[in-house]
């Protein structure tokens, strides 16, 4: 009965996660954005930027007088994104570096060019994505959604833990914000199978990847609060929004989205508006560890609060990516 734990139980779970968004979404209004302070003179990184929900965050920043970067991997609709924005807007600064997450050495050639820049970093939201994708794996070698996903975001934080630090202040902490999904409750982490190798099934293997993001979230706080740093890290669950995230779905998949999109699913500005009020809210100042859907502080799963799996999960990635495990 493998097939039935490796192929259908996540594929069931993954389904049973979104009607249950959408279920909710039925019942209840988007989170509305509040007023929200200027941010004037701070600076972000949106990754996968250039569309989506992406996009709407890095709008919004601009708008706030932010200097945004938007990180991608496609550099014509970068810069397209970048160009839209600076015709709606004279507030704040829009630039496009690119950065394949699907690449360790392109991540880390990003980090280095960002940071020969010599600017602060106040916000960086962790927010690109891909979903369902046939077995394919990252330039290093690494399965798709796990190497992009969580392990390129794993390694973009970390290098950029130094500048978010210094550009961090008590009372004005630099905030992290990594996009999740509710497809995390249905995840299951194997650290003796990451990389999908015993077996695959891509609604496994994305629930696994946003499963990793919320328990890398939770054990990047404890550290941060640990040594004291002004630095916080929240996850965020945007809901079901109606992207191009969908476009690997099978074609009865699709035809079946299409009018259920329509009615139930949110705009790409609803879905962004939890992320913008994470990057940005004075109420969340210095508050970390959060899981937060709609704008309101919510409970992960079970897992995502097991320690030790966060520990574990964290040593592995640091031996992944090459970095040290202090
Ligand atoms: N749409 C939803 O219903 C939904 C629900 C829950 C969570 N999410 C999450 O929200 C985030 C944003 O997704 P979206 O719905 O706006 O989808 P989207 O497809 O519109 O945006 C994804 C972004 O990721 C970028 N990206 C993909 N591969 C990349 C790579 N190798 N390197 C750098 N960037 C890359 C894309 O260029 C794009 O800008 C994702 O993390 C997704 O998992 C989406």
């Amino acid at each position: 009965m493998w097939w039935l734990s490796c192929f259908l139980l996540p594929v069931v779970r993954l389904y049973l996660a979104g009607l249950k968004v959408l279920l909710y979404q039925l019942l209840n209004r988007s989170f509305a954005l509040p007023v929200l302070p200027r941010q004037d003179g701070r600076v972000a990184i949106v990754t996968g930027g250039a569309r989506g929900m992406g996009l709407e965050t890095s709008r919004h920043l601009a708008g706030l007088g932010m200097h945004v970067v938007i990180a991608g991997n496609e550099e014509d609709e970068g810069l397209a994104a970048v160009k839209k924005i600076q015709q709606e807007t004279d507030q704040g600064k829009v630039e496009f570096m690119y950065l394949d997450l699907a690449s360790l050495k392109s991540v880390r050639q990003f980090v280095q060019r960002f940071k020969s820049k010599g600017l602060p970093l106040h916000v960086l939201i962790n927010n690109a994505g891909v979903m369902l994708v046939p077995e394919r794996k990252t330039e290093d070698g690494f399965e798709l959604h796990f190497g992009l996903n969580y392990l390129g975001h794993f390694l973009l934080t970390n290098l950029l833990l130094d500048t978010l630090r210094k550009s961090g202040k008590s009372g004005q902490c630099s905030r992290i914000v990594t996009i999740s999904s509710a497809t995390h409750y249905g995840g299951r982490l194997d650290l003796n199978n990451l990389q999908g190798r015993s077996c695959y099934c891509a609604h496994g293997a994305y629930s696994q990847s946003k499963l990793a993001l919320v328990l890398f979230t939770y054990h990047l706080q404890d550290r941060l609060c640990a040594q004291g740093d002004p630095v916080t890290a929240n996850a965020v669950d945007p809901g079901m929004v109606d992207t191009d995230l969908y476009e690997n779905l099978c074609s009865p998949a699709q035809l079946a989205k299409r009018p259920v999109a329509k009615l139930l699913f949110r705009t790409p500005a609803e879905g962004a508006s939890t992320a913008i009020y994470a990057a940005t809210a004075a109420e969340l100042e210095g508050a970390g560890g959060l899981y937060l859907y709609n704008g309101r502080k919510t409970e992960s799963s079970v897992t995502s609060y097991d320690e030790q799996l966060q520990g574990r999960l964290w040593m592995q990635s640091c031996a992944l990516v090459g970095l040290q495990k202090a």
